[in-house]
């Protein structure tokens, strides 16, 4: 079964197209990341997922079901982490996750849970206490605590330090290790070359292109652009073979330097950032 299908997905807000019609797949064990600008659409497409969130047309299939009409069985067979971060007071980061597990047949070990996002040492404090990065560290404890077999991360590491964001890095790519799937959104566009076997960039509700990070957009046969100054000035020169050129310039040659187009360039080209 393939975790997630979505075919023709629309979804409207007075009118205007939210979501206009688009199709994905995610298999399982894949970490599929969302991109796209604030507004493209990428939180409206997971909530709708999640079951959070009515469509308008077209037809998902999530775990097998219709999310629309998912019980509480397939409910916990997913994890969720939202974009607005857990409001939970009083209560300790332990009494939190340990709570959270009881809902679900066969949780994950809390303390294990609390360690892998790296909160051990803050196991005793209160959820007011903690910092915005180590709140928002809570509330992916709280999304794979149930153990699910797919996990939606909106945004999971706004918020993280470095360091934490790589601490995350890691546990995500150990839990699709184990088999989960991973749905998650993101700004930080070396967070989905790290973490993504596949992408998608949405722009005004469509998906413009999808593909691995390598791939996507036609990055696999983008052109370099090799640079370099001489006697006769700044030259640059956009090539298939940055070696023929470099071996074709003079001797003179100074501050060379070859560029490829990575991910961002592809991602600001796509969403018209750059004209
Ligand atoms: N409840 C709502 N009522 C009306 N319009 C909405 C509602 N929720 C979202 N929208 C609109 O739908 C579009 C897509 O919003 P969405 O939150 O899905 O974008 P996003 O890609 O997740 O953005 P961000 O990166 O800012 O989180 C936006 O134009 C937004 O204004």
């Amino acid at each position: 079964m393939t975790p997630i299908e979505v075919h023709g997905l629309r979804k409207t807000y007075g009118g205007t197209a939210a979501i206009d019609g688009i199709d994905m797949s995610v298999d399982g064990g894949e970490v599929f990341a969302l991109l796209g600008p604030n507004g493209a659409g990428k939180s409206t497409t997971i909530e709708i997922l999640e079951g959070h969130r009515r469509r308008d047309g077209g037809d998902v299939r999530v775990l097998g079901e219709d999310p629309g009409t998912a019980g509480r069985r397939w409910r916990s067979r997913i994890g969720i982490v939202l974009q607005s971060a857990t409001d939970a007071g009083d209560l300790t980061v332990r009494e939190t996750v340990r709570h959270f597990a009881g809902y679900y047949p066969s949780p994950r070990d809390p303390e294990e849970v609390i360690s892998a996002v790296g909160l051990a040492a803050k196991a005793d404090a209160r959820i007011r206490s903690l910092s915005g990065g180590q709140r928002r560290r809570v509330d992916v404890a709280l999304g794979i605590v149930g153990h699910p077999e797919l996990v939606f991360l909106d945004e999971p590491t706004t918020g993280f330090d470095p360091e934490a964001r790589r601490q995350f890095w890691a546990l995500i790519r150990s839990l699709a290790a184990d088999g989960t799937t991973i749905l998650l959104t993101t700004h930080y566009l070396d967070e989905a070359a790290a973490l993504a076997g596949r992408l998608a960039i949405m722009v005004g509700g469509r998906i413009v292109a999808a593909g691995t990070p390598s791939t996507v957009g036609g990055l696999a046969h983008a052109q370099a652009t090799v640079t370099w100054r001489d006697g006769a000035g700044l030259h640059e020169v956009r090539t298939d073979s940055p070696n023929t050129v470099i071996a074709q310039a003079g001797p003179d040659m100074t501050d060379l330097q070859v560029r490829r187009p990575n991910l961002e360039d592809v991602y600001l080209d796509l969403i018209g950032a750059r004209s």
